[in-house]
């Protein structure tokens, strides 16, 4: 069984294919077009407009054109727009799961899981939204008084990755809305669809003209080079990798822009000999599985007591073996796809790079044969600490096992990275788990849980993980700024 494919037609055309300009759905200016493919198959599932650095500045233009108005709109008519957003996308969940499932090749499960984690951003920035505040005080010296003020920051340039094509969408959208800012959205090429149809659900959701503008496009750099040297931009935040994520750094260094930054990862997975193993591998699987391993937080390496590595290793590798991989629609299937051939030919030479550096491999290690790029999931033992596996994001399902005696031997190697986004720790002690939380260099700590992703938590990293926040009370700062105002003393004649 699995999902009829006339049901896959109805839903594909529902999808808008023009860019979203002011409130209108319109062909690129130059006519162009590009496919979306559905990596299971490879086949294309729709062809939509590809924007060129006219329509991007088209974009930017409606884009400046709505914020005033925007800004001055009421906190709860901002927040109302969300919350109808985040009903329409409940109501939508199997639509929005299925063309995430099409497009980006996760199983249905997973996007379902999606659908709630993408629109719970919405529901959590309509309640922030009429939480902005400021303050007023007396001037130490009782000479003068202080006021100080929230205000949307302005346009904002949203650039969102691939793999979560609803959540990245709507973590950004959610507080951008809530704190009064207009955007350009600019999706990943490999996974438009989601954004499209989500940006048709904003608009019936209320959302004005001009405020949410939607460039997909094959020309990443010519559309949003240009909107990042336009004056009237005051924010970019990107999710995507770190390579991507410092060039946009340098290029919003040009206006001195506020930047969000949401770069890769590269988690360590601690699992120490107290550890309560069932849920250690519970939370290895979440933790690495998530998503087929192409996930920002997919643990990247087991670092693991050598009193329980052995044991816990055969239990994780039973478990990691018995996950049937398939097309994401059908029921069976546990493990997708990785997103395309090159992404799927990079985790096959990082697992021969291993392999041939002396790890063996308890399950899988190959590609998939057929059609599709599936990749078998995989656990590797005894992997040589020079592995390029330990030191670059995986983004796939893959598991690389190392060993530590001490908790300052095993601190040093969680830390021995240039990246910080997460980490996970697995303890039955709760001081010990404190104690290596304070010493690892991440912006985010999995105690004994596999998935700290949550829309109230401040998601983000630190080191080459990132700037910044996205998510609980911290998300909508991002999109805010602090203005002041120095009052003369009103007693004063
Ligand atoms: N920290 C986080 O929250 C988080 C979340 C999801 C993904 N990621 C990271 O994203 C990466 C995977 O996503 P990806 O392959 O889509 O990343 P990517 O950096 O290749 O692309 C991300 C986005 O940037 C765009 N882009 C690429 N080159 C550009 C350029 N020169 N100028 C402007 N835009 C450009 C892409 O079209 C896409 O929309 C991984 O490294 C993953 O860790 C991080
Ligand atoms: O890929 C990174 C994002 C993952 C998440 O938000 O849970």
């Amino acid at each position: 069984m699995g999902i009829p494919a006339h049901r896959e037609a109805e839903l594909l055309a529902q999808v808008p294919t023009g860019l979203l300009i002011d409130g209108e759905w319109r062909d690129a200016a130059g006519g162009a077009t590009f496919d979306v493919e559905d990596p299971s198959t490879g086949k294309v599932l729709l062809s939509i407009a590809d924007a060129s650095t006219e329509d991007g500045g088209l974009a930017m233009d409606a884009a400046a054109a709505a914020q005033e108005s925007w800004a001055r709109t009421a906190p709860r008519e901002r927040g109302e727009i969300l919350r109808r957003a985040f009903e329409l996308v409940t109501e939508r969940a199997e639509d929005f799961a299925l063309l995430m499932t099409l497009e980006m090749g996760k199983p249905l499960a997973e996007s379902r899981g999606e659908v709630t984690y993408g629109a719970e951003f919405l529901r959590w920035f309509s309640e922030e939204a009429v939480r902005v505040s400021g303050r007023y005080s007396t001037s130490p010296d009782g000479k003068s008084r202080l006021l100080v003020t929230k205000k949307p920051v302005g346009p904002c340039l949203l650039i969102t990755p691939w793999n979560f094509p609803l959540a990245m969408a709507t973590r950004k959208i959610a507080p951008a809305v809530a704190a009064g800012c207009t955007m350009v959205l600019k999706p990943a090429k490999l996974t438009p669809l989601t954004s499209q149809l989500f940006a048709a659900v904003m608009m019936e959701a209320g959302l004005p003209a001009g405020v949410l503008n939607v460039v997909s496009t094959t020309s990443a750099g010519d559309v949003t080079g240009p909107i990042l040297k336009d004056p009237r931009l005051r924010k970019v935040s990107f999710t995507g990798s770190t390579a991507v994520g410092q060039g946009l750094i340098r290029d919003a260094a040009h206006n001195v822009l506020r930047t969000s930054m949401e770069l890769g990862g590269n988690a360590p997975f601690l699992v120490f000999e107290d550890a309560d193993l069932d849920k250690a591998v519970d939370g290895a699987m979440a933790a690495k599985l998530r998503n087929m391993g192409e996930a920002c937080t997919a643990a990247n390496r087991f670092i693991v007591q050598d009193t329980v590595a052995d044991e816990f290793a055969e239990r994780f590798a039973a478990r990691v073996g018995a996950m049937t991989t398939g097309r994401g629609t059908e029921d069976e299937s546990k493990v997708g796809p990785l997103i395309d051939a090159k992404s799927r030919d990079k985790v096959h030479s990082l697992v021969t790079d291993a392999l041939d550096g002396g790890a063996r491999a308890l399950v899988g290690g190959a590609p998939e044969e057929g059609p599709g790029y599936f990749y078998q999931p995989t656990v590797l033992k005894d992997v040589a600490p020079d592995a390029r596996i330990l030191k670059e994001e995986i983004f796939g399902p893959v598991a690389p096992i190392v060993t530590f005696s001490t908790e300052d031997e095993a601190v040093a190697l969680a830390n021995n990275t240039e990246f910080g986004l997460v980490s996970y720790v697995f303890t039955s002690d709760l001081n010990r788990g404190l104690r290596i939380g304070e010493k690892l260099e991440s912006g985010m700590l999995g105690l004994n849980a596999g998935v700290v992703s949550n829309a109230a938590a401040p998601f983000g990293g630190v080191k080459q993980s990132g700037l910044g926040r996205e998510g609980g009370a911290e998300g909508i700062e991002e999109y805010l700024y602090t203005q002041y105002t120095g009052i003369a003393d009103p007693y004063a004649g």
